[in-house]
């Protein structure tokens, strides 16, 4: 899917040798304690993805490869992300290679370092470390590993959908992960939430992840209002036009078309309805109160109709053309909790799930996540 235009934040340096020596990075969570981010060499992670091998390629995405790779003596599974040399040269010729305060244009993958050494939550695919520039003057990013692949996959590509409980997980976890970057300080906004960058663990946790093209910062901050406008045709705030118009709200309606993705099992963009936007095609069911029609069809709608009412509602609020109108991501998390009371949980998921979060420890989460899982 392409993006509109160039992010513009100054990286963090990764101008280093490509020696295998581990060094150390000190970066904060959210929570504020120290961390360490851990600095690959790029041979290690060659070795690691089978030397970026096709068997090791996870996906293609329009910045480069994401490759899976095994390290620590095979216990620790990751994710290696490779932007190509094109990529880099593309994103630098939107803007003549400066963002409009005097920087240098930064590629995705180091604002993606950037914003994610300074964030962690088990909400997001978390940044683990990142290699030197190689002789291509690629940057390897390394983040955690997502055994389910993504949200996209999961509504679109498996031939069983999931079922409502699932369903309402996925959407109030990415809400909650939405949530804690517009509550960071300070906030960051994503720009860039879709199906696609939400990616499913092992756990059946829903994670937002590819932060290329976030911006942190306050939206009065020069470096924000001298940003072009990007993000990804389909989920994109039609009032986001100018640098001036961004806020967290244009975060705000690009999860509105998530979660009607989520509700419809229809794409964004589908050229094989009428009208083909997602968007365009909901909201006058939704406002003419006719949600069973806007409801997958390969699941039907939830059994209790008050809880499909909800999130229909809840979506068309989200991509309401009024921005002080849409509610805040704080808000979405709150009102999706309400919801999700109402909706049983499949008893084998359940019980599943229970087994799944013992097992999530306190090393990997208890010093600086935002939350618990749940
Ligand atoms: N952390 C991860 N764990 C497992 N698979 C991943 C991970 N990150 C990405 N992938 C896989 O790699 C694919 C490409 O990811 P990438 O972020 O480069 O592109 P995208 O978001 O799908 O598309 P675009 O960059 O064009 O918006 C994803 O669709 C997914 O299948």
């Amino acid at each position: 899917m392409g993006y509109l235009s160039c992010r513009g934040h100054s990286a963090v340096s990764t101008s280093d040798s490509g020696n295998t020596q581990k060094k150390k990075k000190k970066t904060r969570g959210c929570g504020g304690e120290a961390r360490s981010l851990r600095h690959f060499g790029y041979e290690e992670l060659e070795s690691a993805t089978l030397g970026f091998s096709h068997k090791a390629l996870l996906g293609k995405g329009s910045h480069g490869c994401v490759y899976k790779g095994v390290l620590d003596n095979g216990k620790l599974p990751v994710a290696v992300k490779v932007s190509t040399p094109s990529g880099i040269q593309e994103e630098y010729s939107g803007t003549g290679g400066s963002n409009g305060n005097g920087n240098t244009c930064s590629t995705p993958g180091e604002n993606e370092i950037e914003i994610l050494s300074r964030l962690r939550s088990p909400r997001f695919v978390n940044l683990l470390g990142f290699s030197a520039l190689d002789e291509e003057k690629r940057v390897l990013i390394v983040v955690e590993y997502m055994a389910n692949g993504t949200l996209f996959d999961q509504l679109h590509a498996r031939p069983r959908p999931p079922g409502w409980a699932r369903r309402i997980r996925f959407a109030l976890h990415t809400a909650k992960a939405i949530a804690a970057l517009h509550a960071s300080e300070p906030p960051v906004i994503h720009r860039d939430i879709k199906s696609s960058n939400v990616l499913v663990d092992e756990r059946w946790n829903a994670r937002l992840g590819d932060f290329g093209l976030a911006l942190r910062g306050n939206v009065e901050d020069v470096r924000l209002k001298s940003t072009p406008p990007a993000g990804t045709l389909g989920y994109l705030d039609p009032g986001y036009v100018s640098p001036e118009n961004l806020s967290t709200k244009s975060d705000v309606f690009s999860y509105g078309i998530l979660l009607l993705e989520i509700i419809s099992g229809r794409n964004a963009i589908d050229v094989n309805y009428s009208p083909p936007s997602l968007v365009d095609w909901a909201l006058p069911l939704i406002k003419r109160d006719e949600f069973d029609l806007i409801f997958d069809p390969r699941i039907g709608p939830p059994k209790d109709p008050w809880v499909g009412r909800q999130l229909a509602v809840l979506a068309a609020r989200c991509v309401g053309s009024g921005v002080e109108e849409r509610p805040s991501m704080g808000a979405v998390v709150h009102h999706l909790k309400v919801v999700r009371k109402r909706v049983p949980v499949p008893i084998w998921d359940e019980m599943a799930n229970r087994v799944r979060n013992r097992k999530v420890s306190s090393v990997q989460y208890g010093v600086d996540c935002c939350e618990r899982n749940d």
